[in-house]
């Protein structure tokens, strides 16, 4: 049995669309429009990438970008200029800090000082205490782990009463998705790198998150049949038949967790797609919120 193929570029797509048709309804009522900006430090050709797919996204959707790049050795002072800037601007309705910010540069003072009505990231530690606290919401939920939310739900796939394993527990990925999860009534429990049983506390989930950076490290041989996989690692794995001398992988074993699992998201088109459309729903919600009702 083959697992199903939880499509994220195409999830991600509607999302998008919806957003846009929000914008364009925003746009005829009230003559304003939502407003991302993005801030990059530093000259990582990833953060480049992304933030370029972040931009277009964003034009696609109507919501207007704003961009601030800084070179590698810009000051934690001018960091936190630009931050408050757009903390002051009225056209702007989320703020985006690119991680990982160079090392000089001390990236909890920064998240801290982003409004926490623009947080879209759902990094500033007002967000992130309400998200973790039982009856409080936070204004924005981290785009990742709320891809990987939407990527069950709109599958159809039940959470509440379910054992779901994190594989992971940044403050960026695996722990907000695990605070999610526990949300929604999931059993919720979290394998790190200290975790000396990893592939048995796997095989107890009806749902894994995969979410530890290390290159196809969950086997078909860790999961329960049938169960749902969220595969969030994104790992360049060499291959000299691509023209870029490499191919993208996940933090799964592609091909035996298929075997598997009843649902499975591929790298790419998983949950990457899914990040940057929530990112935009983010900033639309911010907007929404900012325009009142
Ligand atoms: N698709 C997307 O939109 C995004 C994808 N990513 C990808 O997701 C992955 C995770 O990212 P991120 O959370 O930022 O990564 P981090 O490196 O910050 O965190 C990795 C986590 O995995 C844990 N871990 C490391 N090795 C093991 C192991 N052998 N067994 C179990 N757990 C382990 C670490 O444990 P410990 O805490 O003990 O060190 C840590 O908690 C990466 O592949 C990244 O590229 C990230 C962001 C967005
Ligand atoms: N403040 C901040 N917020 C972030 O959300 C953030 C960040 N910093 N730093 C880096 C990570 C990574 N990230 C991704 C976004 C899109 C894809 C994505 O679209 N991936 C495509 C593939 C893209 C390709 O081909 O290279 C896919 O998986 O299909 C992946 C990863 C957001 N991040
Ligand atoms: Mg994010």
């Amino acid at each position: 049995m083959a697992a199903e193929i939880i499509d994220g570029k195409a999830i991600a797509q509607a999302v998008r669309d919806e957003v846009r048709d929000k914008v364009t309804a925003m746009r005829a009522k009230t003559g304003k429009a939502p407003g991302l900006a993005v801030v990059l430090v530093g000259e990582r050709k990833d953060s480049q990438t992304y933030v370029r797919s972040k931009k277009k996204a964003c034009e696609e959707a109507g919501i207007e970008s704003f961009g601030t790049d800084l070179p590698e050795d810009a000051t934690e002072e001018e960091v936190l200029a630009v931050v408050a800037a757009y903390n002051a601007d009225p056209n702007v309705h989320g703020i985006l800090v690119q991680l990982p910010m160079p090392k000089h540069i001390n990236e909890e003072r920064v998240l801290g000082a982003i409004d926490y009505e623009k947080d879209v990231d759902g990094f500033h530690p007002l967000n992130i205490g309400r998200l973790s606290q039982r009856g409080r919401e936070p204004l924005f939920v981290p785009c990742t782990p709320r891809g990987c939310i939407e990527l069950l739900e709109r599958t159809g796939i039940p959470i509440a009463g379910k054992e779901a394993v994190v594989v992971g527990r940044s403050n960026v990925v695996g722990t907000p998705a695990a605070l999610l999860l526990q949300r929604r009534d999931a059993t919720v429990t979290i394998v790190h790198s200290r975790t000396p049983n990893p592939e048995e506390i796997c095989r107890r989930a009806d749902i894994v998150i995969a979410a530890c950076g290390q290159m196809e490290m969950v086997k078909g041989s860790w999961l329960k049949p049938g169960c749902a996989v969220i595969d969030v690692g994104i790992n360049a794995k060499d291959d000299p038949s691509k023209k870029r001398g490499y191919r993208l992988v996940g933090d799964v074993e592609y091909d035996s967790a298929a075997e598997v699992a009843g649902h499975i998201t591929p790298v790419p088109g998983g949950v990457g797609p899914m990040t940057i459309a929530i990112l935009l729903q983010n900033t639309l919600e911010g907007a929404e919120r900012a325009f009142g009702p």
